[in-house]
C-alpha cells in the first residue's frame, strides 16, 4: 500500500491511514458496482437494438439508429472515465453526508447521490476551499487509486488550527499533486482533474462569454486548463454548445494527438480538434515558409489585397463590343454593363454567387436587343430568345470577363505568380514585400496562406463548376471506399456464401449514410460557426488568422491560451493586444497562471536567465513548483552528434533505474535543420536505433524523438537533450525559452560552441 504525503500537522497513524483507505475502498467499490450496472443497462439496451436489424420503414430505421448511436456513446463514455473516477470527499460542517467527487455524476438505483461530476457548482469548494477561506469544508479528502484499488488518502484539515504556510501559499492537495507531477510522463497527455489548483479553477470556471485570455509561462498547465475549460462548458451550457459545438485550436497535428485523450476522460468528445494548417477542408498545407513571407502574409493589410482582387474580377469594358447572337450583332454598352454590376454588388452576395445577379441584369438587356432585331414581340417567344442569347458564346465569353467567377485557390495562385497583378492590388504593400510573396503556380500550400484562402472563399462564395466537379471526385472516392469496406466485411466475416455480392452491400451502406455528430458536421463545412473556440498556443497566430477565427464564432466566445514569451521567431509581441489582431477589439479579459507543474525550479531559472540576458525578460515571471536535484547539467562535447547519442544512453539508464525498464520519455532538441545528424548518430546504437521507432512507428509513441524547438511546442518529456542551444537560440528567443521548459526532471544540454549567455 502507498501512503502519499499528506500536510495535516499531526501526521496520522498508520493503523488511522489503513483505516481510511479501508472505509474508501468500500466506498469506491460501491460506485464501480454502479458503473458496471450502467454499463451492461446500455450495452445489452445497444445489442437489443442492433439485434432488430435493418428492417422497417426509413423513419423507424433512422429512429433505431439515433438510439443505437445514443447507447454506444453512453457505453463509451462509461469506458472512458473507468480509470481515477473517484478522486476526492469533503467533508462538510452541519453533520452533512460526505460529498464523492468524481469524473461523471452518478446516483443508485434509488437514485441516492453517489458521485458529484467535477463539474458541479456542488464540487467547487473541493478545487477552491483554503484554510483561509473554507466555506462549508471541514476536510479535503484525496483518494489515490491504481485500477480499482484505493491505494492511499491525503487529507486537508481546512480549519484556522491548522493553517499551514504552503496550503496558504495556493497549493491544494500538495500529496496528490507532487506524485501527478513526478509521474513518468507517457506519449500523452493525462487530465489533471484530481489536482486542479484554485488559480486554474478559476480560469476553468470562468464564464462562457467574450474573449478570455490565459497568459502563463511554460507548464502552468494552460493546456491542461484550456482543456479542462472546455469540459466545463460543454457541461454548463450544453443546450448552447451542443449544436453549435466547439473548436479547438492547437498548434501541430503531433500535439493534438497528444492531448486526444483528455476530454474523452472528462467524459466529453464532441469537440473538433484542429490545427490553423487543417482549418480549411480539403486544403492540405504543410510546406514549410520563412518566417518574413508567413509575417507579410499575416498582415491586416492582406484583406484589403484580397477584397481588391476579388473586385478587380469584375471590369467594365473601356468601349462598346459587339457580340455574334445567331448572326445578330448585339452591342454590350459599358453603361449598361455599369448598371448591372451595381445591382450584383448592391445584392451582398459573395462574387461567385452575385453573378448570377449580374449575369441575369445582362441578359436582359442582351435579349431586348436581340427581341427588337429579330422583331420579335410575343412574350411566349421570350424564353427561347433567352436561351439563345445565355448560350451564345460570344455572350458567356463576354459577361465572364465582365465579372470572372473564379474559386480562393485560383485566385491567390494568380496573385502570388502575376507580380503586375499583385502590384495593382497591392498599393500599401511595398515592393520588397510583394517580392516576398511571389512563387510558382502549383507551390505547396504553407500554414500562412490558409487564412489568405478562408478570406477569399469568403469574398467568393462556392464555385459551382469547381463544387460540381469535387463533389463528382468525393462521390467517386466514397464509393470506392463503400465498395472496398463491403469487400472487407464478406471476406473477414464470411458473409457472402454467394447470396450478397459487394456492389450490393456497399449500396445498402450508402442508402443507411452514416450520422453525423455536431463535431463532424462541423469539420466538414468551412463555414460553419461554433459556440466557443479554444486556441492554445495562440502567441503564434497571425492577424489575419484570428480573423479566420472570429468569424467562425459570431458570439465571440473564446478561450486563448499562451504565452507571450514563447513566441517563436524575430518577432517578439509585447502585449497581447498587439497579438490579437481584430480579437482584440472585443470584450477581453486576461488571467495569469503564475505556477509552473513541469518544469524544475533549477531549470525555469536557467531558462528565465537565458533570456533575461538576451534582452527578453519574460514580462510574466514564473515560479516552479518543486525543485529536483541534479535537474541541470551541461556537458562539452568535441563531436556533438556523437557526444548528444552518448549523453542519450545515459539519461535513458537513468530512467530505467528510477522507473523501470523502458518507462520515461526522453527528446532530443536540436536546432532547425541538425536533427538528421543527430538521428543518424543515435541510430547508429541498435537500441537507440528501437527506441527512436517506437512500438508502430509513430513518434508519440516512441520513448526517444528527434526534434526541433518549434515542433516541441506544448509537449514534455522526463529528460531533455538540448543540443547546441545558442543556435537554438539563433532561430529566435522564445524558441530557445521552448526547448529548455520542455522536461519534467532534467535539462541535459551538450554543446560544441559558446553557451547562451545566462547559461555560462
Ligand atoms: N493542477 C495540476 N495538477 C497536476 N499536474 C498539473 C497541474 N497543472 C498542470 N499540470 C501538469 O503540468 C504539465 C504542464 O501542463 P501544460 O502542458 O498544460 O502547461 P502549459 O502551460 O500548456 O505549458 P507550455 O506553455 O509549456 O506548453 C502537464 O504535465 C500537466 O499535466
Amino acid at each position: 500500500m502507498q501512503q502519499a504525503p499528506t500536510p495535516d500537522p499531526a501526521g496520522p497513524a498508520q493503523d488511522t491511514v489503513a483505516a481510511a483507505v479501508g472505509e474508501e475502498q468500500t466506498y469506491v467499490d460501491r460506485v464501480y458496482t454502479r458503473l458496471d450496472e450502467l454499463r451492461a443497462s446500455y450495452g445489452s439496451r445497444l445489442a437489443e437494438v442492433r439485434r432488430e436489424g435493418p428492417s422497417g420503414s426509413p423513419q423507424n430505421r433512422s429512429e433505431r439508429d439515433a438510439f443505437a448511436a445514443h447507447y454506444s456513446d453512453a457505453v463509451a463514455r462509461l469506458d472512458h472515465v473507468e480509470n481515477r473516477l473517484v478522486f476526492g470527499r469533503l467533508d462538510l460542517r452541519a453533520g452533512e453526508e460526505p460529498r464523492y467527487v468524481g469524473r461523471i455524476g452518478m446516483s443508485d438505483a434509488e437514485h441516492d447521490q453517489l458521485l458529484v461530476d467535477w463539474r458541479a457548482p456542488s464540487a467547487q469548494p473541493f478545487y477552491q476551499a483554503t484554510a483561509a477561506h473554507p466555506g462549508d469544508v471541514v476536510r479535503r479528502r484525496h483518494l489515490m487509486t491504481r485500477a480499482r484499488t484505493v491505494v492511499g488518502v491525503e487529507d486537508e484539515l481546512l480549519d484556522h488550527a491548522h493553517l499551514d504556510a504552503d496550503v496558504a501559499d495556493g497549493l491544494t492537495g500538495e500529496g496528490a499533486l507532487f506524485a501527478a507531477m513526478s509521474a513518468a510522463r507517457e506519449g500523452h497527455m493525462s487530465d489533471i482533474v484530481a489536482t486542479i489548483q484554485a488559480e486554474q479553477d478559476a480560469v476553468i470556471r470562468s464564464p462562457l462569454d467574450g474573449v478570455l485570455v490565459v497568459q502563463g509561462g511554460p507548464g502552468t498547465g494552460k493546456t491542461a486548463v484550456a482543456l479542462h475549460r472546455t469540459a466545463y462548458l460543454l457541461y454548463a451550457h450544453r443546450q448552447r454548445l451542443e449544436r453549435s459545438g466547439v473548436l479547438l485550436v492547437g498548434p501541430s497535428r503531433v500535439f493534438l494527438r497528444y492531448i486526444d485523450q483528455v476530454l474523452p476522460s472528462l467524459g466529453e468528445s464532441d469537440v473538433v480538434a484542429t490545427t490553423m494548417a487543417d482549418l480549411l477542408p480539403g486544403t492540405t498545407a504543410d510546406a514549410p515558409e520563412d518566417e518574413e513571407v508567413a509575417a507579410v502574409k499575416g498582415r491586416l493589410v492582406m484583406a484589403d489585397v484580397l477584397a481588391r482582387a476579388v473586385r478587380g474580377l469584375q471590369r467594365v469594358p473601356e468601349q462598346v463590343q459587339e457580340l455574334d447572337v445567331e448572326g445578330v450583332r448585339l452591342r454590350l454598352d459599358p453603361a449598361d454593363v455599369r448598371t448591372a454590376m451595381g445591382r450584383a454588388r448592391r445584392s451582398g452576395l459573395p462574387h461567385n454567387q452575385a453573378r448570377d445577379t449580374f449575369a441575369l441584369a445582362m441578359l436582359d438587356v442582351l435579349v431586348r436587343q436581340y427581341a427588337a432585331a429579330r422583331g420579335a414581340d410575343d412574350p411566349e417567344e421570350r424564353p427561347y430568345l433567352f436561351e439563345d442569347v445565355r448560350s451564345a458564346r460570344d455572350v458567356r465569353v463576354a459577361i465572364n470577363l465582365c465579372w470572372m467567377p473564379t474559386t480562393a485557390h485560383g485566385l491567390l495562385e494568380r496573385l502570388y505568380d502575376r507580380p503586375d497583378l499583385l502590384a495593382r492590388h497591392a498599393p500599401r504593400l511595398g515592393a520588397a514585400d510583394r517580392a516576398l510573396l511571389a512563387r510558382e503556380r502549383g507551390s505547396a500550400w504553407t500554414v500562412a496562406d490558409v487564412p489568405l484562402l478562408d478570406e477569399l472563399a469568403e469574398l467568393l462564395g462556392p464555385h459551382q463548376q469547381a463544387e460540381a466537379s469535387r463533389a463528382r471526385s468525393e462521390a467517386r472516392q466514397q464509393a470506392a471506399e463503400e465498395l472496398r469496406y463491403a469487400q472487407e466485411a464478406i471476406s473477414s466475416q464470411e458473409l457472402g456464401m454467394g447470396m450478397v455480392s459487394a456492389e450490393m452491400l456497399a449500396e445498402r451502406f450508402a442508402a443507411t449514410g452514416p450520422r453525423l455528430t455536431t463535431a463532424e458536421r462541423a469539420s466538414a463545412e468551412r463555414s460553419w460557426t461554433y459556440g466557443h473556440i479554444v486556441v492554445d498556443e495562440a502567441q503564434e497566430l497571425s492577424p489575419m488568422a484570428w480573423r479566420s477565427l472570429l468569424r467562425r464564432c459570431p458570439s465571440r466566445s473564446m478561450t486563448v491560451v499562451g504565452d507571450l514569451a514563447q513566441r517563436s521567431g524575430h518577432r517578439p509581441a509585447r502585449s497581447w493586444a498587439d497579438v490579437l489582431g481584430g480579437a482584440g477589439s472585443e470584450h477581453v479579459r486576461e488571467s495569469v497562471l503564475t505556477i509552473s507543474y513541469r518544469t524544475p525550479a533549477t531549470v525555469m531559472d536557467a531558462a528565465t536567465a537565458v533570456m533575461t540576458a538576451a534582452g527578453a525578460a519574460p514580462a510574466y515571471p514564473v515560479r516552479a513548483a518543486r525543485d529536483l536535484p541534479g535537474s541541470l547539467v551541461v556537458t562539452r562535447a568535441g563531436d556533438l552528434a556523437g557526444t548528444a547519442a552518448d549523453v542519450v544512453r545515459e539519461e535513458l539508464a537513468a530512467l530505467d533505474r528510477a522507473d523501470g525498464p523502458g518507462r520515461g520519455r526522453l527528446a532530443v532538441l536540436a536546432p532547425r535543420g541538425e536533427e538528421a545528424l543527430v538521428v543518424r548518430a543515435l541510430a547508429a546504437d541498435p537500441a537507440l536505433a528501437a527506441a527512436l521507432r517506437g512500438p508502430d512507428g509513430d513518434p508519440l509513441d516512441a520513448r526517444v524523438v528527434v526534434v526541433d524547438a518549434v515542433a516541441a511546442k506544448g509537449l514534455e518529456f522526463d529528460v531533455v537533450v538540448l543540443v547546441e542551444p545558442a543556435r537554438i537560440g539563433a532561430g529566435g528567443h522564445g524558441d530557445l525559452y521552448v526547448a529548455m521548459t520542455r522536461p519534467t526532471r532534467r535539462l541535459h544540454v551538450v554543446h560544441a560552441g559558446d553557451l547562451p549567455a545566462g547559461l555560462r
